[in-house]
């Protein structure tokens, strides 16, 4: 892969800083601090202000100020309603606190607003700018050429792509915005990821597992389409094995999660002569084509919020049962099913947990199989790659995997074979044929 062999240059900037950053000098960062809240707006994990540290540290020790480009939640929200819990996070962990430039109404006037800051030396030593959230401009999502020169040429010519996470989004700030400059370099935390998941387009897929569960079958399917004929298995699990069962099968799911407008898709599955879907019970270790595994058994209940009986059933009963129920997890046998399959393995990927596992009473599935898969990595069995915020979510501190990606959807489009935006445009420049 292309990347593989510029990986030598562009993670070069601690060099070309250390020579070439001039004190109070500006360096543009993308980061991904687009982090989970709760119903109030409060957020629930600040890992992702973590993750971009030690770029920012590099920076400041060698002189410069860097600038912050980052999105986060729904378009309509400013980092202006978080910056101070952001900024009580970083205070109590010892990191540099940020300084918001104040939302002005356009793109342009931010700009001249930061350049004003800038442009004052006193206002600048040791501190860390962030630009209000990137998608209340539509110049990102249009991927502004313009507002990437304004950058450019008000701002600074030097950029940090420091959000493995927002690759798969030809945004400005993560396509134009390094098209149109030469000075361009992976943070610290993107080389990590790269080294971690470009070796695994090299791996023998035949010795492979992918794990998929979460709500959509939708957001997965390109994986999906890419693994068969590649794997012997893939686990599904979740809103994706509701779907598949209820469209595919004619199962009884009840008021499970499902996702409706996929009936083509699934039959375009159920057709292709490379797989096929099974419930785990009945894989076969010697399958010549990719085996698309249900779940065999379930935990199912009326409401997950109301303290009510918990059935445990199989996938027959689900055609028998006459009660309103959802599925929420998997049952023992798939538990079981599932280790002795990741026994065999060499290589594992997750993504989406198994059930509804914010609620402690459907998390056993998805807790198992962090279980297994740690035991299996610990004792070098295999080697397990997570991604997805959900997933790497209900990884503890004693679980031990090969490699947690910091992408979701960018971690699937890669594993799924694209080439991803935010990595092209640090390869390619606008001059480029
Ligand atoms: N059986 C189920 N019933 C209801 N919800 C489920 C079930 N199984 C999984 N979920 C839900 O799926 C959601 C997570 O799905 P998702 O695909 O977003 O995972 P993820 O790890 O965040 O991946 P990504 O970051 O790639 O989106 C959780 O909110 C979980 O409760
Ligand atoms: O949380 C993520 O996966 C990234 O911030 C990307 O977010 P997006 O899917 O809304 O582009």
């Amino acid at each position: 892969m292309k990347i593989l062999d510029n990986l030598q240059d562009l993670q070069n900037f601690q060099n070309f800083f250390q020579k070439r950053l001039t004190k109070n000098r500006a360096v543009l960062v993308r980061v991904d601090f687009n982090m989970p809240t709760d119903q109030s707006g409060r957020i629930t994990n600040f890992q992702r202000l973590e993750k971009a540290q030690d770029t920012i540290n590099f920076i400041l020790e060698c002189g410069g100020i860097p600038v912050l480009l980052s999105h986060l939640g729904k378009k309509y929200e400013k980092f202006e309603m978080h910056i101070k819990q952001i900024n009580s996070y970083l205070k109590n962990n010892k990191f540099h606190e940020l300084h918001l430039v104040t939302e002005r109404s356009n793109f342009s006037e931010q700009i001249t607003a930061l350049q004003k800051l800038l442009s004052i030396t006193e206002e600048t030593e040791k501190k860390v700018f962030l630009i209000e959230n990137m998608r209340l401009y539509e110049e990102e999502e249009k991927n502004s050429d313009e507002a990437a020169q304004m950058l450019i040429s008000e701002i600074s010519e030097f950029y940090i792509n420091e959000a493995f996470s927002c690759c798969h989004r030809k945004h400005m700030s993560m396509y134009s915005l390094p098209m149109h400059t030469t000075y361009k370099f992976c943070g610290i935390r993107l080389i990590q990821e790269l080294q971690a998941i470009l070796p695994l387009m090299k791996v023998n897929f035949e010795d492979t597992t992918i794990i998929l569960g979460g709500a959509k079958i939708s957001t997965k399917l390109p994986l999906i389409k890419f693994m068969i004929g590649k794997v012997r298995n893939i686990i599904v699990s979740g809103g994706i094995a509701n779907t598949l069962l209820k469209y595919g099968f004619n199962y009884n799911t009840g008021s499970s999660l499902t996702e409706i407008g996929m009936e083509l898709e699934i039959n375009n599955l159920l057709c292709n002569k490379n797989c096929k879907i099974v419930p785990i019970n009945l894989y076969k270790e010697d399958s010549e084509i990719t085996q698309i595994l249900l779940p065999s058994d379930f935990h199912i209940s009326e409401d997950s919020r109301k303290n009510l009986e918990i059935l445990k059933i199989n996938i027959q009963e689900l055609n028998i049962n006459k009660q309103q129920f959802s599925i929420f997890d998997i049952g023992n046998a798939t538990n079981s099913a599932i280790e002795n399959i990741l026994q065999i393995q060499k290589t594992v990927i997750w993504n989406g947990p198994l059930g509804m596992y914010e609620n402690e009473k459907f998390k056993q599935g998805t807790d198992h199989v962090m279980n297994i898969l740690s035991r299996l990595t610990k004792n070098g069995t295999i080697k397990s790659f997570i991604g997805g915020g959900d997933t790497i979510a209900c990884i503890k501190n004693e679980h031990n995997i090969t490699h947690i990606s910091d992408g979701g959807g960018s971690f699937i489009s890669f594993l799924s074979g694209n080439v991803l935006p935010g990595l092209a445009s640090m390869l390619n420049t606008s001059n480029s044929p």
